[in-house]
């Protein structure tokens, strides 16, 4: 049966969320995605409904034209699939006003970044787009996407690179003050942007002037984010073209749980996203980070491997296996709770058991693969330093050494092992790099330990022989007498 597309004639105002964007843009987007559409997008559409203002978004692409295609189709207009267990709904974000993509029109990235009427520019390029050694802390010049953009503007094809020239441009242009806003799982996200931007600049060597202009005018506040959002199916558009009766080609599903802690440092003036429901602003902001990097994501990466080498598909499949669920538990409360200073008045209990019914959205079906992606990048931030504060008492991490032997499984198997379907379909970047540094080892052990010691992980850590040791140990049940057994081998039962 023919559908028809939803576009601004058909748009049924009553399903949007907050206000639709004027056509002035204030905000500039590198990394338009799933998170952003369901996030930041949707928490200025709110602000707008309460307090106006002129805070339309640039959307910018990476490189593929595959989000932003359906969305000019429509008019910037798309869903918001929201599933949970209490029923599913669809509402429609209008606040986007242009969009294109970085790798066709590199010079606009930099045009929009130095545009004195855009206040603000807005992040996701997924961990790893920061090219911050897991080992130095660094910016890695040396990588393939940030060396060529260290000549000159013209070789910046990464969005890191684009930011550190657009904000260059600006001081020679406007000179108008910016606020650069990290929307990324990363701990002190805002502090990290601001040092690989600094760091990027130097390694560039651009002048002293430029590098105060941009030390006293671009601000970097830190900001914890919050929403599950998986990827786009065919189910998804099926879903909301039931619901809507018209066919949207750039739907979003998320969670109903939403979630933004940000540092009030604006330097140029921000939309009213305290109006919002789930946004705070906070002096607090690097204490929620790491509540969320840990309690959420560094247990969702656990969810992701374990379930990976049990055949469960999905995160809610995954965490209904009990060896998953008292694995994460134990990760929790034995390993990465203690690591923590909980922000002011938190209550740890409430916000752990928030996680355990969030991790079952079986309507949501978020992908094990997705979330098991970029391990090299997020469990650097996840696991070593709750490992080291047990490690430096005397005691085992288990659970961050189960994390990492399950890790490994999946996307660095020893010889002879394979991890199965949904492992393969997960997304590495360092793939290649584990398969060279593991290429020769003749047992589990010497793999591990090749590892560990092989720039993947901080030094610190692979200092530890004892924390190698009981890697291997894990990681040769898991190949043995599989996943189930190394968790409870783990959870000492
Ligand atoms: N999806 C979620 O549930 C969620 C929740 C909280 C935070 N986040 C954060 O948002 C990020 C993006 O998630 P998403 O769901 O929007 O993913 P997505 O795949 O929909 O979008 C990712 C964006 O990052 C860009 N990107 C990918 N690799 C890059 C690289 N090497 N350098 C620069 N840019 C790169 C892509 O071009 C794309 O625009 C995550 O990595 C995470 O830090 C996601
Ligand atoms: O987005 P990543 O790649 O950092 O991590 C995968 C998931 O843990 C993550 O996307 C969560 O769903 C999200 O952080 C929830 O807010």
């Amino acid at each position: 049966m023919y559908m028809a597309n939803l576009n601004r004639s058909n748009f049924p105002v009553e399903r949007r969320i907050g206000a639709s964007a004027p056509d002035a843009t204030g905000i500039v987007h590198l990394g338009i995605g799933q998170f952003h559409r369901a996030h930041a997008a949707v928490n200025t559409a709110l602000a707008m409904a309460e307090a106006g203002g002129d805070w339309g978004i640039v959307g910018v692409a990476n490189r593929s034209r595959r989000i932003i295609d359906p969305m000019l189709n429509q008019d910037f207009i798309y869903s918001i699939l929201q599933l949970s267990p209490e029923g599913t709904d669809v509402q429609l974000v209008d606040v986007h006003r242009r969009l294109f993509v970085a790798a066709e029109q590199p010079a606009e990235v930099l045009a929009a970044i130095a545009d004195p009427n855009h206040k603000i520019v807005t992040l996701t390029i997924t961990e790893k787009g920061y090219n911050k050694d897991g080992v130095t802390g660094h910016l890695m010049t040396d990588s393939a996407e940030i060396a060529p953009g260290l000549a000159g503007p013209d070789g910046a094809k990464a969005p890191l690179a684009q930011l550190a020239w657009g904000l260059v441009k600006r001081s020679q242009e406007s000179k108008a003050p910016v606020t650069v806003l990290s929307c990324d799982n990363m701990q002190s996200a805002g502090n990290t942007t601001k040092a690989m931007v600094t760091e990027f600049l130097q390694a560039a060597g651009v002048d002293d002037n430029t590098m105060s202009w941009i030390a006293e005018n671009v601000s970097f506040p830190n900001a914890m984010v919050d929403r599950i959002v998986p990827g786009t199916t065919e189910q998804t558009k099926a879903q909301v073209e039931q619901i809507l009766g018209l066919r949207d080609e750039a739907p979003v599903p998320a969670e109903a749980f939403t979630m933004w802690v940000l540092e009030d440092h604006f330097k140029a003036g921000r939309p009213a996203w305290q109006a919002a429901p789930g946004v705070t602003f906070s002096d607090e902001v690097e204490q929620y980070e790491l509540v969320k990097l840990r309690l959420l994501n560094g247990s969702h990466s656990l969810i992701s491997y374990l379930g990976g080498l049990s055949n469960s598909p999905t995160i809610p499949s995954a965490r209904d296996k009990e060896f998953v669920a008292k694995s994460v538990h134990a990760a929790i409360y034995n390993e990465f709770l203690p690591s923590i200073e909980l922000p002011h008045g938190f209550d740890a209990d409430a916000y752990v058991a928030q996680l355990f019914h969030r991790w079952q959205n079986h309507a949501l079906g978020d992908k094990t693969a997705r979330v098991g992606s970029d391990g090299s990048a997020k469990l650097l931030q996840r696991i070593p330093e709750p490992a080291l504060r047990l490690l430096n008492m005397g005691q085992m991490p288990n659970e961050m050494a189960l994390t990492a032997a399950s890790w490994i499984a999946c996307v660095a198997p020893p010889a002879g092992f394979d991890p199965g379907e949904i492992a393969a379909e997960m997304e590495e970047p360092q793939r290649e790099n584990l398969a060279k540094a593991t290429a020769g080892a003749k047992n589990t052990h010497e793999h591990v330990e090749k590892i560990m010691t092989g720039g993947f992980f901080p030094t610190e850590l692979g200092e530890h022989a004892e924390f190698t040791d009981r890697v291997a140990e894990l990681l040769d049940i898991i190949v043995t007498d599989g996943v189930e057994a190394a968790a409870n081998n783990a959870l000492g039962e």
